[in-house]
């Protein structure tokens, strides 16, 4: 039985600044934050405000009934957290990741009335951010990803980037998909194929150019979800929604068209309530009941990830849920994600606070792409690598040798208004003007190779990455497989007990080997790509092996023998010097490159030159 906390539980809760670290996606994969809500009116009236939580720190919670539990999450977002701040936390990262190309997945998990709509759309109808301080993440998203999107689009100007997003939005409700853009479109399909990875077939898709369309779009979904109400919501989802962006961006450098694709997900969970809180009976409770069984299947299939991460398990239930089979990339791929599991810190929901509390803490355990980490690690090794080479060979844009400082070639810039080095502009004058000629275009021809050098080590770079993102392909088309297989297995199974017909099982074998023979067709067709990448790379690699031989030893030879011209230069001047001036007051002024008496010497001798 659950027993309420201390006296400690009704006291004003703590505020606590949210900590971004802001290279937690470096490491990780899943990021886990819990959202409490206040207290509602109707909790106040209920049970006062008696608590069933304490808030520690911005990372951890405790449930404060009996027994005490103490949480500890990637971030704890109190009571008074603004929409923005929660944005700037999670949102923007989500963005950033998916401008570097990941999938990302946000999606926010809580017993009904918990506040996950109030969090993922929140006040749509009312403008964005600017001017609307209530509206949720799902519309500051679009309106940061549109801005990055101008933005790398001016910097990247050169490589002729552009993007293209389109935008579709359904709900699951009753195990059956709808297409919340065409409410006439119902118990869609879901469909996998080595092209497009898992999609719904048939979904409606909105080309949107900027965040006014894309939150036009959320709006007009929006109104059309399944709302009903309940005992702990008026206006209660009873479908999961997702929005969905593709992004497609494509853009050219050294002569090679790149392409790229990454999903952004918006998953807005129905409540996780318990039948007898809800209040649900008839269709209610069907509804309840298959809420309640696709989010159970969520669990299983996060408790299954734990397992297969810790080698315990190969067999993920995704297909035991629309909503798994769905999100199975997001949860299992290729993907960052980000789960927002939302609490009412009210003791009268004491029980579903620390059931969300536990999904939450056993999420924080998943560690997805664990099966692609040895190829797409030694991609990124290879990256790390390129990005070494490519500042070490910038760190070499100045060369010291006997003090001679050459940083840029205006350092060659000789001042001919100031007179310096005087001697040089008699008899020799124009076989020096010459050697400096040549030493300035020799400078000028590093600064160019360093520059083309610079651009290869570029390209190579995105060519690793290109490969990185082909490989993660090859590994999901690889799964895919593996999960026709294992689904044959389970048939086998089932026919040798006689719960499937044999006429049934070659049906359904047929079907199987049909994709199998399309997904292995379609990675043989990826396979003469994928060798293009890996042989560009191994060249420009080699590229930038002989331009780096050129610069140590070539060029740099060469740069030698121009000092040893220039000492030898300089010295016959001097000489020349020592042999026509007496005074020498003035013949050490000469050095210089100033006649005795003018306004340089005048300075030396205020100064305390030795007369
Ligand atoms: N952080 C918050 N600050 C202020 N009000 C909130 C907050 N979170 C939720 N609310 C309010 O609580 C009520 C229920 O929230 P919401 O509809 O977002 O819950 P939900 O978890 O989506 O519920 P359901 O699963 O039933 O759809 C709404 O009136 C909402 O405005």
């Amino acid at each position: 039985m659950l027993s309420d906390g201390g006296d400690d539980d009704s006291s004003a809760p703590a505020r606590f600044e949210l900590q971004e670290d802001p290279s937690f996606w470096k490491d990780n994969n899943v990021q886990v934050v819990i959202r409490v809500r206040p207290l509602s009116s109707s909790e106040i009236s209920v049970q006062g405000d008696k608590r069933c939580v304490r808030q520690d720190s911005g990372q951890s919670i405790t449930w404060t009934c009996h027994p005490e539990s103490r949480f500890t999450f990637d971030l704890v977002a109190d009571e008074h957290i603004t929409q923005e701040s929660l944005f700037k936390v999670a949102g923007v990262p989500m963005v950033e990741n998916c401008m570097a190309g990941y999938n990302s997945c946000m999606f926010a998990y809580g017993q009904t009335g918990s506040g996950k709509t109030h969090t993922m759309l929140g006040d749509i109808e009312n403008g964005t951010r600017g001017n609307n301080e209530n509206c949720g993440m799902t519309p500051r998203v679009f309106e940061h990803l549109f801005l990055r999107i101008q933005k790398e689009k001016e910097i990247r100007r050169d490589e002729k980037l552009s993007f293209t997003c389109k935008c579709s939005f359904l709900e699951i409700y009753n195990e059956q998909i709808l297409d919340l853009l065409n409410p006439n479109a119902t118990n869609l399909q879901l469909r996998e194929d080595a092209k497009r990875g898992m999609h719904v077939e048939n979904l409606t898709e909105h080309e949107v150019s900027n965040a006014r369309e894309a939150l036009q779009q959320l709006i007009e979904g929006a109104a059309n979800r399944k709302v009903a109400s309940t005992n702990m919501n008026r206006a209660s989802s009873r479908s999961h929604s997702v929005f969905t962006c593709l992004i497609e961006s494509k853009w050219e450098s050294q002569g090679i068209k790149h392409h790229r694709f990454s999903h952004l997900n918006l998953v807005d969970l129905a409540g996780s309530e318990r039948q007898k809180s809800s209040g649900a009976e008839g269709e209610r409770l069907k509804e309840a009941s298959n809420i309640n069984k696709s989010l159970s299947t969520l669990g299983h299939v996060i408790t299954s990830l734990i397992a297969v991460s810790n080698k315990k398990s190969q067999h993920v239930p995704y297909r035991d849920s629309k909503l798994t089979f769905l999100l199975q990339d997001s949860l299992g791929g290729n993907s960052k994600t980000t789960i927002i599991a939302n609490i009412s810190p009210s003791s009268c929901c004491a029980a579903e606070t620390l059931s969300t509390l536990k999904f939450a803490q056993r999420a924080k355990h998943i560690r997805i792409n664990e099966d692609a980490s040895g190829d797409v690690l030694s991609m990124r090794l290879e990256i790390q690598h390129l990005k070494k080479e490519l500042s070490r060979l910038q760190g070499q844009s100045g060369f010291t040798n006997n003090g001679f400082v050459c940083e840029s070639p205006s350092a060659f810039k000789w001042d001919q208004a100031n007179g310096t080095f005087s001697p040089l502009m008699f008899d020799k004058r124009a076989t020096q003007r010459r050697d400096y000629d040549i030493t300035l275009a020799a400078a000028f021809r590093r600064e160019q190779e360093k520059e083309a050098k610079l651009k290869a080590a570029i390209a190579a770079k995105q060519i690793a990455e290109e490969l990185v993102t082909q490989r993660s392909e090859e590994v999901r088309s690889f799964r895919m497989r593996l999960r026709f297989r294992e689904d044959r297995i389970k048939r086998l199974e089932q026919v040798a007990s006689g719960k499937l017909s044999a006429e049934a099982h070659l049906l359904q074998e047929k079907e199987d080997l049909m994709k199998e023979i399309e997904a292995l067709r379609n990675q043989l067709e990826r396979n003469p790509e994928i060798t293009r990448f890996a042989m560009e790379n191994l060249q420009l690699k080699e590229e930038i092996r002989r331009l780096q031989s050129f610069v140590d030893e070539g060029e740099l030879e060469r740069m030698h023998q121009q000092i040893n011209v220039l000492e030898h230069q300089l010295l016959e001047a001097l000489d020349w010097k020592l042999m026509n001036e007496k005074d020498p007051v003035n013949k050490d002024l000469s050095l210089f490159g100033e006649e005795a008496g003018d306004e340089k010497n005048e300075f030396l001798l205020v100064t305390g030159y030795p007369k």
